[in-house]
C-alpha cells in the first residue's frame, strides 16, 4: 500500500513531510465497520472489555466498536493561500500505567476542540489504575496490555495490533506507560508512536528511569535544569528521535516531589501542543532525520 504525503504540494530541499505509515494511510473516508453491528441490549455495553483467551476477545472489541463508531464530522479545514483543504480528524490511542494526568489533559483538549482528534481507546497494563478509571468514566474503551501473571487477560502483541487496527487508530501516545512497547507494534505504527519522558533526554533516560526515580537522579546529579521530552518511540527505552522539549529550573532546595510537580505542569502543556500539531499534520522530517514541528502561525517556520 503506497504511503501518502500529508502535505500535498509541500516540498522543500531540506524538509520532507511526515509520511503516513504505509500500513495505515490517511483514510479519506470515515471509518467503516467491517462487521455487522450487534444489537444493543437494553443495558449499556460495558466499556470494560473482559477478554477470554480465544477469538472471543475480538468479538468483545467489535461489540464495543459498534457503540463507539460515531465519526466526528468536524474535520479540520485549513486555509492556505486562499484554498481550503481539510485534515482528517485523527484517532488516538493513549497508553498509561498510573494516574493518567497527561491522558486527561489530552482528552480534555480533544473534547474542547483544541485538538483535531479523539482518544478512541485507552491501553493499560494495570486495569485498576487511575487513568483506566477515568477512561471508563468518560466512556472510552479500556484495553489490557500486555498479558502478565497479574493481568492474565491482557492481549498479546499481535492481538494488540489487530485491536488498534479495528479501532482505526492513527497515532499512539504513551503517557506514563511503564512497559516496553514491542517491535510488532513499532513496525505496525511506524513514525506514529510518541512518548513523554520527565527529563531532558538523552539525560536521565533508559531502563530504570521512570517516575520519581528520574527526578531523584536529576537532583542528585546537581543539574540546574530539567524538563520534559516528547520523542518518537523505537525498540529501546527513550532512544527515539526527540521531537519537543520544555525546560524547567531545578532549585537548590527542591525535593523530588517539587521538581516532579514543576515538570508535570510543563508536560501537560507540551503534550497538548504536540498532539495539536500532530493532528494538524504539522510534523515534518529534516533531511538529517530530525523531526520538526511546523509553526501554525508562520508555516515557513519550524521548531
Ligand atoms: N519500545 C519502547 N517502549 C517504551 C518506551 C520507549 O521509548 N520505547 N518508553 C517507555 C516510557 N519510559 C520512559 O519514558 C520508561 C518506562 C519504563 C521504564 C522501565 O525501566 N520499566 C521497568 C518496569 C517498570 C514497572 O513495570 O513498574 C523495566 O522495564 O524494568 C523505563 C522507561 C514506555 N515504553
Ligand atoms: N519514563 C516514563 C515516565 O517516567 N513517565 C512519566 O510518568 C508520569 C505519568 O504521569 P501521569 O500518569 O499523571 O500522566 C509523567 O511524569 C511521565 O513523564
Amino acid at each position: 500500500m503506497e504511503s501518502q504525503s500529508l502535505f500535498s504540494g509541500f516540498c522543500s530541499n531540506s524538509i520532507t513531510p511526515l509520511y503516513r505509515n504505509p500500513q495505515n494511510p490517511l483514510s479519506s473516508s470515515p471509518p467503516s465497520l467491517s462487521f455487522p453491528c450487534f444489537n444493543q441490549s437494553k443495558h449499556q455495553v460495558s466499556f470494560e472489555m473482559q477478554y477470554f483467551l480465544s477469538s472471543q476477545r475480538l468479538r468483545s472489541v467489535r461489540r464495543l466498536l459498534c457503540k463507539n463508531s460515531v465519526e466526528k464530522v468536524s474535520n479540520l479545514v485549513s486555509e492556505k493561500e486562499g484554498s481550503k483543504s481539510w485534515v482528517k480528524r485523527k484517532r488516538l490511542a493513549v497508553f498509561v500505567s498510573g494516574g493518567g494526568s497527561n491522558f486527561r489533559s489530552i482528552n480534555q483538549a480533544c473534547i474542547e476542540g483544541f485538538v483535531n482528534g479523539d482518544v478512541v481507546v485507552l491501553v493499560t497494563n494495570k486495569h485498576a489504575c487511575g487513568g483506566a478509571q477515568y477512561a471508563r468514566d468518560k466512556g472510552i474503551p479500556v484495553i489490557l496490555f500486555p498479558k502478565t501473571k497479574d493481568e492474565p487477560d491482557g492481549l498479546s502483541p499481535d492481538d494488540l495490533v489487530k485491536v488498534l487496527r479495528e479501532f482505526e487508530v492513527d497515532f499512539i501516545l504513551l503517557a506514563g506507560y511503564l512497559k516496553l512497547i514491542p517491535a510488532e507494534l513499532i513496525q505496525a505504527y511506524s513514525r506514529s508512536i510518541f512518548n513523554i519522558h520527565p527529563s531532558l533526554l538523552p539525560s536521565f533516560g533508559g531502563k530504570g528511569y521512570y517516575g520519581m526515580k528520574v527526578h531523584k537522579a536529576v537532583i542528585a546529579s546537581g543539574a540546574r535544569y530539567s524538563g520534559a521530552t516528547i520523542h518518537f518511540v523505537d525498540e529501546h527505552y527513550d532512544t527515539g528521535r526527540i521531537l519537543a522539549q520544555k525546560i524547567v529550573p531545578v532549585l537548590a532546595n527542591d525535593t523530588a516531589e517539587e521538581l516532579a510537580a514543576r515538570v508535570l505542569r510543563e508536560e501537560h502543556k507540551l503534550y497538548v501542543e504536540v498532539t495539536t500539531a500532530l493532528c494538524e499534520d504539522r510534523i515534518v522530517w529534516r533531511e538529517d532525520g530530525v523531526p520538526l514541528i511546523q509553526s501554525k502561525e508562520n508555516p515557513e517556520e519550524y521548531y
